[in-house]
């Protein structure tokens, strides 16, 4: 027993100091200038919203120009007096110059930017032998690439201030590949793996990398993602972690990056995902090494059982198909 509380208070007192010397200090974004991709709906939107109330200057970037000026007049109703809000047309996963121009209009009016939020993304949900050869690059394309592109013009302004923030949105299909997110899980891994490598290259800058994970959440995103025939075993094992609204999701990943921390999640399925798949990334709390130092382990065997959960769906929705499929004779 007095081992286990020496040990664990040891451990402690290390994470502190590294959490000390690795971890930022919480930043305001009041008069800073907030970019937001995707900004005209969904998690986005919401983002767009509290980082009004918190007093930035908010930019959004999507494709449809009617959906951004319906955005723009809801994101007015909660600015500060004497704030702005900005927004521009532009399909982000398309041609680099035309993304920086877009950026470098929105600083022209509102300064240079302070916090990226990489917002902007689709998803597709059907089973490998579905799903089209172009919808892999397509995910890539929406998720990835959209978010390179958005990241590579915001970028150079924040390392001539020496601060900033940017934000990924992943997905706990980031963390974990299941059944039907072979395109979408692809392209949400591949931004953790990118966002580490920047995270290691902006520590100096002092600029901070966050990468959000959420679980399903109610947007117009959700919902069209449901009927684009969503297979049922995706359904059902999504369903586990629960259902978010948009401003509970938005409201964590704001508070998260302006706290400088690199994983971002809710709920406790996320944070059992966060611990469990902590892997290299950047410390940035100094409870959260602590805890994962002790539960790594046990969180792998919990995992198992959810696995196996999993698998028995997807076995039962074979049967089922399978019944359902008219007897050749
Ligand atoms: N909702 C969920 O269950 C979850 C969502 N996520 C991720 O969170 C992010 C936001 O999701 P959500 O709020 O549901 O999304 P929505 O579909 O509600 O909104 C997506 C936004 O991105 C914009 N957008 C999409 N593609 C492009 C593009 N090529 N160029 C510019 N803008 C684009 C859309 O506008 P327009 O179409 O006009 O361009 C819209 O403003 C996404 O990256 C998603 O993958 C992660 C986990 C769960
Ligand atoms: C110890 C181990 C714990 C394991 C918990 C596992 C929980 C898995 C749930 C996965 C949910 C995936 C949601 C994807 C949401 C998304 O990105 C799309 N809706 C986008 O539209």
């Amino acid at each position: 027993m007095l081992l286990i509380v020496t040990v664990s208070l040891i451990l402690f007192i290390i994470a502190l100091f590294l959490s000390k010397r690795l971890s930022p200090k919480y930043v305001k974004i009041d008069g800073k200038h907030v970019v937001i991709t995707g900004g005209s709906s969904g998690i986005g939107k919401s983002l767009a919203i509290q980082a009004a109330q918190l007093g930035a200057n908010v930019s959004i970037l999507a494709r449809d120009k009617v959906k951004l000026e319906t955005a723009k007049t809801e994101i007015q109703g909660y600015l500060q007096s004497g704030r702005k809000v900005h927004c521009e047309s532009c399909d982000l996963s398309g041609d680099f110059e035309n993304v920086r121009t877009v950026i470098q209009e929105a600083e022209s009016r509102l300064g240079p930017v302070f916090m990226l939020v990489n917002s902007a993304g689709s998803s597709v949900s059907r089973s490998f032998v579905d799903l089209k050869a172009s919808d892999f690059k397509n995910m890539m394309e929406m998720n990835y690439y959209s978010a390179i592109n958005a990241t590579k013009a915001a970028i150079p302004s924040m390392v001539e201030q020496q601060c900033g923030r940017i934000v990924f949105l992943s997905s706990q299909a980031g963390q974990i590949g299941l059944f039907g997110f072979s395109a979408y899980s692809g392209a949400k891994f591949a931004l953790r793996g990118m966002a580490e490598a920047l995270q290691m290259e902006m520590t100096p800058h002092n600029i901070r990398v966050t990468v959000s994970f959420p679980p399903d959440t109610d947007t117009p995103g959700f919902h069209s993602e449901l009927k684009s025939g969503k297979p049922k075993e995706t359904i059902m094992i999504s369903e586990t972690a629960g259902l978010f609204k948009a401003e509970d999701v938005a409201k964590t990943i704001l508070s998260d990056s302006l706290k400088g921390k690199f994983l971002s999640y809710v709920g406790l399925d996320g944070w059992m995902l966060a611990t469990m798949t902590s892997g290299m990334s950047a410390a940035t709390s100094a409870l959260e090494v602590v805890t994962q130092f002790f539960l790594l382990g046990l969180l792998r065997v919990i995992g198992l059982f959810y696995l196996s959960s999993f698998d028995r769906i997807v076995l039962q929705c074979k049967k089922e198909r399978d019944a359902e499929k008219p007897k050749s004779s």
